[in-house]
């Protein structure tokens, strides 16, 4: 996920809160909605008994089920895991670093004159030494290596392997064979809520792919209308023309023998007529076939569809898409939807009804595909097209609207991301502005979403879109379908395996367990598998085909258990996950509200639990330290780099804008750093003559590259700098001598990651005023169009995770040390508790309202890259 660091100090601020119009109930908002009926416990047959007996619905929050406690306190017996253990499963790198072979020396000629550069460099370098220990363990051979790597990998469940799902859908990626297409529409209507997409989570960043509509080269009626319009007039928008609209793509769709279209014909025109809840219930019937609104849809609805801007807070998974969806069908004219991540995107796409033609523009996009959408979108064969933040405004986007492709509504996804106080702010999103969208493209009516944001995150979504602020549609940031409960480990994998086999969690059939690192995942699901518990991993890691499959067979529910990083879950609406489990400490209350928000998405009892321990808290936290220009891992006069691409995905800004400021830092007023050559730093080494530990025997950079690299499928993987700054030797060396032992036939090797790389030479004193300063000038070269493509004149800044780590620590060890079980709250069971510190949080944006011990951060730890232009948001991010 794309989680920047900010400055905490000011978010921690009272004084920079504002006021509390923005979340001040509407005041035309009729009185507030009887409470939800609890949630249902689940039907599922295989698990009938143990939900009878251990699911009770509760009546709202109050229902106490079966704690989870019992599991978590019964296990803190288990002797610890050692330490080391997670960190180096296969006990490899010891092994390796304590060979006893490797202190013999006789050189080659090359590797001696090499050790003598190194010896000149760095005269208290003693390579010997470093292997000097007696080490009793035999050294793995390559071999031994690579079968621990493949045992390491968990059996693949029992389903045998399927091909992908073929699908197809009007709304579908191009690879879907039209052909598929009926047997995979969603069904309507959807009794209960059961029926499970298979949402590819695409994450791919960057990535290309073919957006077409099935649809696309047929005459859609929508387009049909268009064109009818006598002197190719547009259209204006009356009732009749959307009625015209709607009818004949409800006719067309039709003839493809759906059934029930024509009740859905007169509901929309019903709806159109007289927005009324009644009518609006029976569209969404006759649609979706949903029952009913959920708290907030309904409202929401109406409000946009009569043209009024709103602002809309409602839980993952409550259903936001509706809010568009209904008017999009309803409104004569397109309805954008700005979205921030492309796989977002594509499987909103696949949302839509089929009778609701969509497209896509995205940045990932090749200029065919644009123009294919584009040419889609001037034949009226698109209703609702999603749309990049990048895409959104630029000077190629309205040109599109030029001649006067008529908009209803600007439906903002993620709406978080245009504040700079969210968790994910994006600098994209400052273009998102009711004054730009006004002038540039007429638009009137604005619908932000979101499911996280605090008070000043909304405050500053609603003014920059000017959502009047009775228009704010507010419910609780958690879902009360979700039973949370959290307890203190110390053998958290024992304590996991223990959670598993107990109740409720080993009645479930549908489970996602969120590590934070992609090496724990694959050791706890091989941890699971060998004590018969069917998990499989899933990261960014892994070859996508590898997690498309994982997450197909889980929505399949041919896996019961998924192990997995944050990379999990976008996009993700599987709606029959009954349980989510945290092994690690979620980095945020965000983060944690979005994790758990996976359960339970059909609206029955789920349950969430969180394994605390602190060990893991205080690893986030350091390594939280380690981003940034200036961050801690890098000291001066060492060879440090940012590898571009995740340097640029991660602080939202383009790589040449990062070089700008680098460059900014060596030859501004100040030199703190001195650029090096750009150069590829992550590589990996391949042996074919001579085994790594004879060869490292006889050479000293093989041997600092098998003290500091990582086993990878049995070869090895190391960082060019850290090498570099062990021999301290320019990189360049680094490869020279790379490609001797490459000559000489001992070694090949790949490199990938290019980076920007510098020696800082000087840490600045007052990040502030540096940060100050480069924006300043950062904003003036933009102006002067230096970099025309960059942003807005944004400001670019860098969120502080730490004071939100903090906050989500102090919340789970309030629970698990100080919570008097009083309110509700009751053995690990901690719903009513975790939900009360969660309100506090978002109400009052005030992360030491939920943090009960000194979490602050000492300033100059703050992490970050590059900073706010806003007077109130202290700057830098070039951090410590
Ligand atoms: N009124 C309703 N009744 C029953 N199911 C509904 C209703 N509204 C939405 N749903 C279902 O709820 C699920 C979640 O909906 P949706 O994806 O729109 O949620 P969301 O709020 O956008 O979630 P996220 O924040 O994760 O994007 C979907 O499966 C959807 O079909």
């Amino acid at each position: 996920m794309y989680s920047p660091q900010r400055d905490g100090d000011s978010d921690s601020d009272g004084s920079l809160l504002l006021s509390d119009v923005s979340v001040s109930p509407p005041r035309r908002r009729a009185p507030p909605p009887p409470p939800p009926p609890p949630p249902k416990p689940r039907s599922n047959p295989k698990h009938t008994a143990a939900a009878k007996t251990k699911l009770k619905p509760k009546p709202n929050a109050k229902t106490k089920p079966k704690p989870v406690a019992s599991a978590c306190t019964a296990a803190a017996s288990p002797p610890p895991l050692p330490s080391a253990a997670l960190s180096d499963p296969h006990g490899l790198a010891s092994r390796i670093a304590t060979a006893p072979a490797l202190v013999a020396a006789t050189s080659t000629a090359s590797s001696s004159s090499f050790r003598r550069l190194v010896q000149l460099r760095n005269p208290s370098f003693d390579p010997a030494a470093a292997f000097s220990a007696p080490a009793p363990a035999p050294t793995p051979t390559l071999t031994e290596v690579a079968t621990a790597s493949a045992a390491a990998q968990c059996p693949a469940p029992d389903a045998p392997p399927q091909s992908r799902p073929k699908r197809v859908h009007p709304n579908s990626v191009s690879e879907v064979p039209p052909a598929a297409a009926e047997a995979e529409q969603p069904k309507r209507p959807r009794g209960g809520g059961e029926g499970n997409f298979v949402r590819l989570n695409i994450n791919g960043y960057g990535r290309r792919r073919t957006f077409r509509n099935a649809q696309a080269r047929r005459p859609t009626k929508y387009r049909s209308w268009r064109r009818q319009r006598p002197g190719g007039t547009k259209p204006g928008g009356s009732g009749d023309e959307e009625a015209d609209f709607v009818a004949e793509a409800l006719m067309e769709r039709g003839k493809k023998g759906a059934a029930g279209d024509n009740g859905v014909l007169e509901a929309v025109e019903a709806a159109r007529k007289d927005p009324s809840k009644q009518n609006l219930e029976t569209l969404i019937r006759v649609t979706y076939g949903f029952d009913s609104f959920r708290e907030g849809q309904l409202e929401a609805i109406q409000k946009v569809v009569a043209g009024e801007s709103t602002m809309l807070l409602l839980p993952t998974g409550a259903g936001k898409s509706l809010c568009y969806q209904v008017p999009a069908m309803i409104l004569s004219g397109l309805t954008l939807v700005v979205s921030p991540l492309l796989s977002l995107m594509v499987d909103q796409l696949r949302k839509l009804p089929a009778f609701l033609p969509g497209g896509l523009l995205a940045s990932s996009q090749t200029s065919d595909e644009f123009h294919e959408t584009l040419q889609r979108l001037r034949g009226g064969d698109i209703k609702v097209l999603f749309v990049s933040p990048e895409r959104f405004l630029n000077e190629e986007f309205l040109l599109i609207f030029r001649d006067a492709l008529p908009i209803s509504l600007v439906a903002i996804d993620e709406a978080h991301c245009i504040s700079e106080w969210s968790h994910n702010f994006r600098p994209s999103y400052l273009r998102l502005r009711a004054s730009l969208l006004r002038r540039k493209l007429s638009v009137q009516c604005i619908l932000a979403m979101t499911a996280t944001a605090t008070t000043q995150t909304l405050d500053e979504i609603v003014n920059a879109l000017e959502i009047p602020s009775n228009n704010l549609i507010k419910t609780s940031q958690m879902r009360d379908n979700l039973q949370l409960s959290i307890s203190s480990s110390d053998n958290r994998l024992k304590d996991l395996l223990l959670l598993l086999k107990s109740s409720p969690f080993v009645d479930m059939r549908s489970i996602i367990i969120y590590c934070k690192f992609q090496g724990e995942t694959d050791y706890v699901s091989k941890y699971l598998c060998d004590n018969n518990i069917t998990a499989k991993s899933y990261h960014s890691g892994l070859p996508m085909k590898n997690r498309t499959r994982v997450q197909e067979l889980f929505c399949s529910n041919k896996i019961r258990v998924v192990v997995a990083t944050v990379a999990f879950g976008m996009g993700l609406d599987k709606s029959d996950v009954e349980g989510v489990i945290h092994y690690s400490l979620p980095e945020s209350l965000e983060e944690y509200i979005q994790e758990t928000g996976r359960a339970g998405r059909d609206g029955r009892l789920s349950y969430c639990h969180l394994l605390l321990d602190s060990t893991t808290f205080y690893k986030i936290r350091s390594l939280s330290h380690s981003d940034g220009v200036f961050s801690s891992d890098n000291p001066m006069g060492r060879i440090c780099s940012l590898v571009k691409e995740s340097a640029s995905r991660k602080f939202d800004i383009k790589e040449e804008v990062l070089l700008t400021v680098l460059t900014q830092l060596e030859i501004g007023g100040q030199q703190y750093l001195r650029l090096l050559p750009q150069f590829s730093v992550t590589c990996t080494l391949y042996f074919h003559k001579m085994s790594p530990q004879l060869l490292a025997d006889k050479d000293v950079l093989v041997r600092s590259v098998l003290n500091k690299s990582e086993t990878k499928d049995g070869n090895f993987v190391f960082d060019v700098t850290k090498i570099a700054n062990d021999l301290n030797i320019a990189a360049n060396e680094v490869f020279d001598h790379l490609q001797q032992l490459k000559f000489s036939g001992e070694i090949s090797f790949e490199l990938k990651d290019p980076a920007y790389c510098y020696v800082i030479l000087k840490k600045p004193d007052d990040l502030n005023t540096l940060s100050a300063n480069i924006t300043k000038w950062l904003s003036e070269v933009e102006s002067s169009k230096v970099h025309c493509k960059t942003p807005p004149n944004a400001p670019f800044f860098l969120i502080n995770n730490i004071m939100k780590l903090d906050a989500m620590f102090a919340l789970a060890n309030f629970a698990v040390k100080e919570c008097q079980r009083t309110d509700g709250c009751s053995g690990s069971q901690h719903t009513p508790c975790i939900q009360k510190k969660i309100m506090q949080y978002f109400s009052k944006n005030d992360i030491t309202s939920v943090s009960n011990h000194n979490t602050q951060p000492h300033r100059s730890r703050f992490v970050c890259f590059i900073f706010p232009i806003k007077t109130n948001i202290p700057a830098i991010h070039l951090c410590y």
